[in-house]
């Protein structure tokens, strides 16, 4: 085995366990509460040309070692997509809460967007990996967005690609305009589950008056001529 494969193994483990215990909270929500926060999850071992890229960027010696790891904490990565913006605080919280991860760091590129346009919730977390040598701790990057943000960076992301960051101001310009559009649909979407749930809130407290109403004539009260027509024929 190469010292690449032997550095990155660890990390390539960490990414299959946290995809999976990410998934298990999402399965988790679903049963417990109404509306699941978690969307999906996706994770990935950054790719070597790009460990190579960024150590050049940072600085830092293209060598398989402690001091690549603690410069470049997202080789692996774990991103979670969630249907509304308010999601991702309750995402937040949960990660914060779990006992077999510790988050070292916290950037919220979605009160303050990056110049780019860039939306999303940046968590850095120290995890042990039990390792056939013991235990390792190593570092990870959980990326919290709404599937708009997601759909906006992964676009930006490839584009990015073939300019290799250095788009003309032009494109700059409508890419910004464009992630304020994504923004706007999370916000729209955000104010019409709103009201579906004060709509829905306001139709139970109805329900639950008509029930209060239709058991008080047993009780020598209400009248249930107004909330069973039908049954009174
Ligand atoms: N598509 C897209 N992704 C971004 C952008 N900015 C950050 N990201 C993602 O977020 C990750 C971490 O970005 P940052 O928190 O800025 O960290 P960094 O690139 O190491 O920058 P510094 O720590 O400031 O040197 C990147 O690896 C990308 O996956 C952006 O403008 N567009
Ligand atoms: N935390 C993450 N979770 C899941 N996928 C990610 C994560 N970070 C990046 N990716 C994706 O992995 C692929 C390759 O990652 P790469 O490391 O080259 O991207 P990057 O982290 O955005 O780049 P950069 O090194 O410039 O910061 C891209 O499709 C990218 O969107």
């Amino acid at each position: 085995m190469g010292q690449w494969e032997r550095f990155l193994e660890p990390y390539k483990q960490a990414v299959d366990e946290l995809k999976i215990k990410l998934k298990g909270m999402r399965a988790q929500f679903a049963t417990e509460i109404e509306h699941a926060p978690i969307e999906f999850v996706t994770g990935r071992v950054k790719p070597l040309a790009s460990i190579y890229d960024k150590s050049l960027e940072k600085g830092v010696p293209f060598e398989p070692g402690e001091e690549l790891a603690n410069e470049l904490p997202d080789i692996a990565g774990l991103r979670i997509m969630c249907q509304f913006v308010d999601d991702i605080g309750t995402v937040v919280e949960s990660i914060r809460q779990r006992k077999d991860m510790r988050v070292v760091e916290e950037r919220d590129y979605i009160s303050k967007v990056k110049p780019s346009g860039y939306r999303s919730y940046h968590m850095i977390i120290e995890y042990p990996v039990q390792t056939i040598h013991g235990e390792r701790a190593i570092f990870a990057e959980i990326q919290i967005r709404t599937l708009a943000m997601n759909f906006w960076a992964s676009i930006e992301h490839s584009l990015n690609y073939k300019y290799k960051g250095d788009f003309p101001e032009e494109i700059k310009k409508r890419l910004q305009s464009a992630a304020e559009a994504a923004f706007s649909l999370d916000e729209e979407m955000s104010q019409i589950r709103d009201e579906i749930q004060e709509a829905q809130r306001f139709f139970s407290e109805y329900r639950g008056e008509q029930r209060d109403d239709v058991r008080k004539p047993e009780e020598g009260g209400g009248n249930d001529e107004v909330f069973n027509p039908v049954e009174r024929g």
